[in-house]
């Protein structure tokens, strides 16, 4: 893996090795793609004040995330079908971002369950809830979470209705996917790597929702399944009941807007996460890092301010420290090293983006994550 040297050759790399209607449906977004796009571009605005002869010998990137130690201001997002890019991959995932000390969040859309995740991780890990309408099931899964030991609940916020993804629609990305298309079957007969790894893996369905998917014979698409299964009425009030099951921690994942962000706080969240779902929800939304600065400003210090959408480099999780997130999810960046090489392939992504992190702030003159602010920028 010497010549991986950022998170693009590990995308490339994933892109070569993982069948095209799996890449597409990590690396594309919805509609136009305007927000997905602006994600990335808005990152590449934010200068850095370069600082000299500042003694930066004894750098600690480590810091707290809701409460307890981390070893990165990092957390593995939760993805969807993880999965499907390379066999068990939330268990490779999982263990992954454990060795690094950083959390890692499993999808409710994952393909290992909660379980099997569970029984093969050394530590605590947080799980993220779709609420689906079944509120009887979406019981029994929290229940499930709270059984698994999750150390935090992750309440995503922007899906009660998908955005469609033109590609995966024309890759026959539907639930369960299009395999079995000549086209599909085809490419993956190209890639014994991938099937080798997926025949390995202990899942192959979404191991969380059992019961709630559609039989072989009636694959639908997903906005169809989506629609079918997401609960519409989703609201604030919402929160309490959940509350009223889930003990622990709660971050509010979804957030976009400052009145939103308030609401948050009013309902006691431990952290809300600064997310357009990747640009994959709502196109022509703002860029998350546009919009970081308004949230910081309006919550304070009253809840924990997370952030994700687009980042690819720790020059990318410095520009949202500095501009006022306490920690950084990171979704595509991780996937693309897990799809490219399995576990090895995210602790390569972590690792990379830890070292960016390190040279980034040694050269803007930082020592500490808890010393970044908008002093390190050329505003
Ligand atoms: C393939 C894929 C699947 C995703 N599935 C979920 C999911 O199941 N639940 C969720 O809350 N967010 C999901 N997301 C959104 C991520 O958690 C995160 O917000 C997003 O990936 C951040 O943008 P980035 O990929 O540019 O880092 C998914 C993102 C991707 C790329
Ligand atoms: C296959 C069903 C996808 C549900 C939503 C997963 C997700 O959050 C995403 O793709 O984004």
């Amino acid at each position: 893996m010497k010549q991986i040297t950022c998170i693009d050759d590990l995308r490339e790399i994933h892109q070569r090795r993982v069948p095209k209607m799996f890449f597409d449906y990590v690396d594309r977004g919805s509609y136009a793609e305007e927000t997905l796009r602006a994600n990335r571009d808005d990152f590449q605005d934010i200068k850095f004040r370069q600082r000299i002869l500042v003694d930066i010998s004894e750098r600690d990137l480590s810091t707290e995330i809701i409460g307890e130690r981390a070893a990165l201001p990092l957390i593995l997002a939760p993805v969807g079908s993880t999965g499907m890019q390379y066999g068990d991959g939330e268990i490779h995932a999982c263990r992954a971002a454990q060795a690094a000390g950083i959390p890692y969040t499993l999808s409710t859309m994952s393909i290992c369950s909660l379980e099997d995740v569970a029984a093969n991780v050394e530590q605590p890990f947080w799980f993220q809830l779709y609420v689906m309408r079944d509120r009887g099931f979406v019981k029994a899964l929290i229940e499930r979470a709270i059984a698994a030991k999750c150390s935090a609940l992750v309440l995503t916020v922007d899906l009660q209705v998908i955005g469609q993804r033109h590609q995966d629609i024309k890759n026959g990305m539907s639930v369960p996917p299009e395999i079995f298309r000549l086209k599909n079957l085809i490419d993956i007969a190209t890639k014994p790597r991938w099937v080798k790894g997926i025949l390995a893996g202990k899942s192959r369905n979404f191991g969380n929702i059992a019961g709630h998917l559609p039989g072989s014979k009636d694959l639908g698409s997903v906005s169809a399944w989506v629609a079918s299964q997401f609960d519409p009425s989703l609201n604030w009030k919402d929160i309490d009941w959940i509350r009223s099951i889930w003990p622990g921690k709660l971050i509010i994942k979804g957030i976009l807007d400052v009145e939103d962000a308030a609401l948050a706080v009013k309902a006691g969240a431990e952290a809300l996460v600064v997310s357009n779902h990747g640009g994959r929800q709502l196109d022509g939304a703002p860029s998350s890092i546009e919009v970081l600065p308004d949230v910081v400003d309006a919550v304070g210090d009253q809840i924990e301010v997370m952030f994700d959408g687009g980042i690819r480099s720790g020059q990318d999780v410095m520009r949202a420290l500095a501009m006022g997130a306490r920690s950084c999810m990171i979704g595509r960046a991780y996937i693309y090293g897990l799809g490219a090489f399995g576990g090895p392939g995210v602790t390569k992504a972590i690792d990379i983006i830890k070292n960016e992190l390190s040279t980034t702030m040694a050269l803007c003159g930082v020592n500490s994550i808890e010393e970044i602010d908008d002093h390190v920028l050329a505003l």
